[in-house]
């Protein structure tokens, strides 16, 4: 049965008018990231696990150390990853020591082993320059791929010209991330030195977090910093284990920054606050779902994922994605979201096609009007229009998963048109935040990642944050010293 449509959700049931118009706008300029995290550094806050303090993260913070000071219940979470920061090491700390540093560099690679994104190498950088500047000899491990054993193509060789020519430094590469033939690099390492490690997944006892073999990995360093954000919600060797065996165990400043936006930003934010969240299936989002529910004013909803939702209100929905078996838990979002005083929108019109596939036949009808055989592959102008409506209300904006089946350049429309809008919003001065996955991918396209407030280097490790769960890698390391502020 269709529900009625009530004021905490959008209609689906009016006619929505198709026109070629959308208020998206390109990008303004807006204050660099670097900006926004470097002009208003203050060490209280590092100490607190806050490497960077814009207006937004400094109501965070406050939260934050209210929670320290014994605050609500809510913030029970957010105070536990609270973690030391390599930044608050001094010069005389690292000086001469070494330094396991824990990256994810798991880079796309293609046939020709050349990186076609090199993201997550950049994001490491800041870190092992100032290890490097400060005198430490850096171990940089890291995984790359899932590989089964010793694969050759999962080498981390290809990425050592790049990383040598974004540290400035030639940096060695070792054949094994274990054993004696490491162990006399490590000692040949000078003061400022870089050896990467080989592949650390090349053993099985990495990801069954081993610990006889975390404890060899510890034994080649003095100190451990953990920066592999995108790694940190797997409870491996490299990630966990070694910190049993490692002190200090601190957070690098990537991790840290992931921190500040995903944690910090999203549990005290500027608002209004809203979430847009898409991707292919209600089932993979149903934990971000939740648990954004918990905290945004408004909640925008697109992708595969609609689908289920418009069924669950009775509609036709042609050969669309849907979850038959996620109906009921639609219907009861929707509840909830009324519940809890949450605006969700649903698109009003969509993009269909008549098969999956970039030159499919294709137009744009309301979202109660697809016919048989036709299924909906994007977010339509109408609900573009719209989105973009509410969207111009908010202080603070959290996107993760994409509007649509954006790979086809067809149906990215709608997806190109949000990452416009975001960055356009970023350049007014509202906070954007890109959850990672596809959505990274997709402001990337466009062409506009360098204006956001913070695109995450993770995939999974982001969604777990947004589902309010605690990361491994993060649990484990030092908790940060609470200082007054
Ligand atoms: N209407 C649609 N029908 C089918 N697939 C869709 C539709 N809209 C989006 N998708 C697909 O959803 C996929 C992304 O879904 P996913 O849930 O993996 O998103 P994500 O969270 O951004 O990614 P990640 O899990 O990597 O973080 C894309 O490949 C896209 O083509
Ligand atoms: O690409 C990622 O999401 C991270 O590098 C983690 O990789 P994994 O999912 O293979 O652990």
């Amino acid at each position: 049965m269709a529900s009625a449509a009530s004021p905490t959700t959008f209609s689906l049931l009016h006619s929505a008018t198709p026109s070629s118009s959308s208020t998206a706008t390109s990008a303004s300029p807006s204050p660099s990231r670097v900006q926004l995290t470097s002009s208003l550094r203050a060490r209280p806050l590092r100490r607190l696990g806050f490497a960077a303090a814009d207006p937004l993260l400094a109501a965070s913070v406050a939260a934050r150390v209210a929670a320290v000071r014994g605050g609500g219940k809510g913030a029970r979470g957010v105070v536990s990853m609270a973690k030391k920061s390599v930044g608050d090491l001094s010069a005389a700390d690292l000086k001469g020591k070494k330094v396991f540093v824990r990256a994810d560099l798991n880079v796309p690679l293609d046939d020709n082993q050349n990186i076609t994104d090199d993201t997550r190498i950049r994001a490491a950088i800041p870190t092992i320059k100032h290890l490097i500047q400060n005198g430490a000899k850096v171990i940089l491990s890291s995984h790359l791929g899932r590989p089964k054993g010793v694969t050759p193509k999962y080498s981390l060789a290809p990425l050592v010209p790049r990383l040598s020519e974004l540290i400035g430094i030639q940096i060695v590469k070792a054949e094994d991330s274990i054993g004696p033939e490491v162990e006399k690099l490590v000692a040949s390492l000078p003061d400022g030195g870089v050896l990467l490690l080989e592949n650390v997944r090349f053993y099985k006892e990495e990801e069954k977090n081993d610990p006889e073999h975390a404890k060899k990995l510890a034994s080649l360093a003095d100190l451990y910093v953990n920066d592999a954000f995108g790694t940190a919600h797997r409870a491996h060797a490299s990630t966990e284990g070694v910190t049993k065996y490692l002190k200090p165990s601190v957070a690098g400043f990537l991790l840290q920054k992931e921190l500040d936006y995903l944690v910090g930003a999203v549990s005290n934010p500027k608002r209004p606050f809203a979430a847009i969240v898409g991707g292919s299936k209600v089932s993979s989002k149903i934990g971000v779902i939740e648990s954004l529910l918990e905290k945004v004013d408004i909640l925008l909803l697109g992708g595969g994922m609609i689908f289920t939702f418009y069924k669950a209100q009775g509609l036709s929905v042609g050969s669309s994605l849907v979850e038959e078996d996620k109906l009921d838990l639609a219907t009861s979002l929707l509840a909830k979201a009324k519940e809890k005083g949450v605006s969700l929108l649903l698109p009003s019109d969509v993009v269909i096609a008549d098969k999956f596939a970039p030159d499919a036949n294709s137009k744009v009808v309301p979202a109660s009007a697809i016919p048989d055989g036709w299924m909906g592959l994007d977010i339509g102008p109408d609900s573009v229009k719209s989105f973009s409506e509410a969207l111009d209300t908010t202080q603070t904006i959290i996107w993760n998963g994409p509007m649509g089946v954006f790979e086809f350049d067809k149906f990215a429309v709608g997806t190109e048109a949000i990452a416009k809008k975001l960055a356009d919003l970023s350049g007014k001065g509202v906070t954007t935040i890109i959850g990672g996955g596809d959505s990274v991918a997709a402001v990337e396209k466009v062409g506009v990642a360098s204006v956001m407030s913070h695109i995450s280097t993770g995939g999974g490790a982001s969604l777990e944050l947004l589902e309010g769960k605690e990361l491994p890698g993060v649990l484990a390391l030092d908790e940060a010293v609470p200082v007054a502020v």
